[in-house]
């Protein structure tokens, strides 16, 4: 089995660059095959794992360094190809790809891990299939997601974040998580919410003054936040949460319980589950996958149960 890395030397502005040259000088020693590339703008990672599978009809191993946008990226370029197994080092700074798929969330610790499974089992059966979500934005993008798809204010929140120059500044001085919450205040006395339209495996319901709906595989969402704590990884189902009828500032409040998955006794916060979910919104609101910006219109979602591929141990989610 061909090993590869995927770095992106951009994610938590540089750090995982600096993750990769300690990988790097680990699997040299010892004597471990593989190849390595280096992203070079958003939206490569997808592009170089799709010429790494058009050129080998082996079973290969993926991993992932950087964080939760480096493993979307990748997962796009993966599906629906059945020969790539994935794993990941997380060096980004949300990695909530870690917490919800259970792997190390300490880059070393991950590097241990997969070099333990690599010696384990040279062709590598010591994986694990997991669902991912697929999504098509109306007369736009479509694609995978591998956390969580959401419609509403955290998505607004992303988008601002992501475009905010500011942001590298904080980042440099660890304060990544900081210009997050700064950001996510100021939203939240513009953010205007809006009626909704959800189909749920075919049933309709409406939903008013609603200020998000996230679709989620995991249970993790916006760097440890347990948004979903109900989700399974390979359950066939994605969970969905409607937050609606909430005050400003209960929100506020309703993001300090999320930490540990006290929302769920909340008034307005609704959860389902299902296979189809579409989303309509009465004014455009921005969406996100994985925390990456996707455009403003309806949306469908379905599961793609079992299409994912990845490195663990086999007892993980038992
Ligand atoms: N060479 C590059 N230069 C700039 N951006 C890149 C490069 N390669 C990939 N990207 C983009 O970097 C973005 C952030 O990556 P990722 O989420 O892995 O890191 P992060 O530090 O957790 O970032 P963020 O906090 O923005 O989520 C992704 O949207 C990806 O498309």
């Amino acid at each position: 089995m061909k090993l590869f890395f995927i770095v992106n030397p951009a994610a938590k502005n540089g750090y995982s660059l600096r993750i990769w040259k300690k990988i790097e000088k680990r699997i040299i020693n010892e004597a471990i095959e593989y190849e390595v590339y280096f992203t070079k703008h958003a939206g490569d990672g997808s592009r170089q794992v799709r010429n790494i599978l058009q050129n080998t009809k082996e079973k290969v191993l993926i991993i992932a360094v950087g964080g939760d946008g480096t493993i979307h990226e990748i997962i796009n370029g993966v599906y629906p190809n059945k020969n790539a197994i994935i794993s990941y080092i997380p060096a980004g700074s949300g990695n909530d790809f870690a917490r919800g798929y259970r792997t190390p969330r300490n880059p070393k610790q991950a590097l241990e891990h997969n070099l333990r499974l690599l010696a384990k089992n040279k062709t590598i059966t010591e994986f694990y299939k997991v669902d991912c979500g697929l999504f098509q934005v109306e007369d736009s993008t479509q694609g995978c997601f591998i956390n969580n798809l959401g419609v509403g204010f955290d998505a607004a929140v992303a988008k601002v974040v992501n475009e905010s120059k500011v942001k590298r500044l904080f980042n440099k001085f660890g304060l990544g998580k900081l210009i997050y919450i700064l950001i996510l205040i100021k939203e939240l006395f513009n953010y205007q919410t809006s009626r909704i339209k959800l189909h749920i495996d075919g049933e309709e319901k409406i939903f008013e003054n609603v200020w998000l709906v996230t679709i989620s595989n995991q249970p993790y969402f916006g760097g440890g936040l347990k948004i979903t704590p109900d989700a399974v990884v390979n359950d066939g189902r994605l969970d969905v949460i409607i937050v609606n009828n909430i005050s400003r500032w209960k929100i506020l409040f309703l993001f300090i319980t999320v930490l540990w998955g006290g929302h769920k006794k909340i008034k307005g916060v609704n959860f389902a589950k299902g296979r189809k979910i579409n989303i309509e919104s009465e004014k455009q609101i921005p969406i996100h996958a994985d925390g990456e910006y996707k455009g403003v219109d309806k949306v469908s979602v379905h599961v793609a149960e079992k299409a994912i591929a990845i490195l663990n141990d086999l007892k993980t989610y038992e």
